[in-house]
């Protein structure tokens, strides 16, 4: 298992060790030793899987308590995963990260508490699954715009069509306005 550094060090991309033969492959998804030798000594309270099509766009997310870290990955298609710093004492605040997730590369994105989390759906469908540390507390629940300027997420909009959005993240509040984390 190796991890890829990324410019915001708490957020990291994870290759797992994958081993092929002439069945298919098989990889170890969550290993709590393993994890915990790369520096990340995680508890896991719940367990996600969505389904989306091409085109679609899910968040940005995060619970403002209960806030959750999430280790995510792609098992059938291919998206763009970001998450976005909303710690106002980072050195990184307000940046974001984007890294491409597919059932082709086998990465996963660990997103820790503190962050707004998102994707968009590059494949014609994409299946996402994503252990957390935090149960789902819809009380809590925040939605971050996608397109707030003052992020600049460079989405790879799938011949530069509009994602589609569900209600709630259409929504979204703007950066000014997002609750943030102290
Ligand atoms: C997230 C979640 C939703 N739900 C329900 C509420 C609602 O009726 C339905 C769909 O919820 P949502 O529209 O919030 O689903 P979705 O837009 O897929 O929300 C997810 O988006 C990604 C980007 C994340 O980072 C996740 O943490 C989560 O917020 O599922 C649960 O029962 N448990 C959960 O943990």
């Amino acid at each position: 298992m190796k991890v890829i550094p990324t410019h915001i060090p708490d957020v990291k991309i994870i290759e797992p060790a994958v081993f092929g033969d002439a069945r298919g492959f098989f990889m170890e998804t969550w290993n709590s030793e393993t994890f915990a030798s790369l520096g990340l000594n995680l508890t896991f309270v719940q367990d996600n899987h969505s389904r989306s099509t091409q085109g679609i766009l899910r968040g940005l997310h995060y619970q403002i308590q209960q806030a959750q870290g999430k280790l995510v990955r792609v098992t059938s298609g291919a998206v763009f995963d970001v998450a976005v710093d909303l710690r106002q004492a980072s050195p990184t605040f307000g940046q974001w990260i984007g890294a491409e997730l597919s059932a082709e590369n086998h990465r996963m994105l660990w997103v820790p508490p503190g962050f707004a989390h998102g994707f968009y759906v590059l494949s014609k469908s994409a299946d996402f699954l994503y252990k957390c540390t935090e149960l789902y507390a819809p009380q809590y629940d925040r939605c971050l715009r996608w397109d707030d300027p003052s992020v600049g997420i460079q989405w790879p909009l799938v011949k530069g069509e509009m994602p589609l959005l569900s209600a709630k993240d259409a929504a979204g509040k703007c950066w000014d306005e997002a609750d943030k984390f102290a």
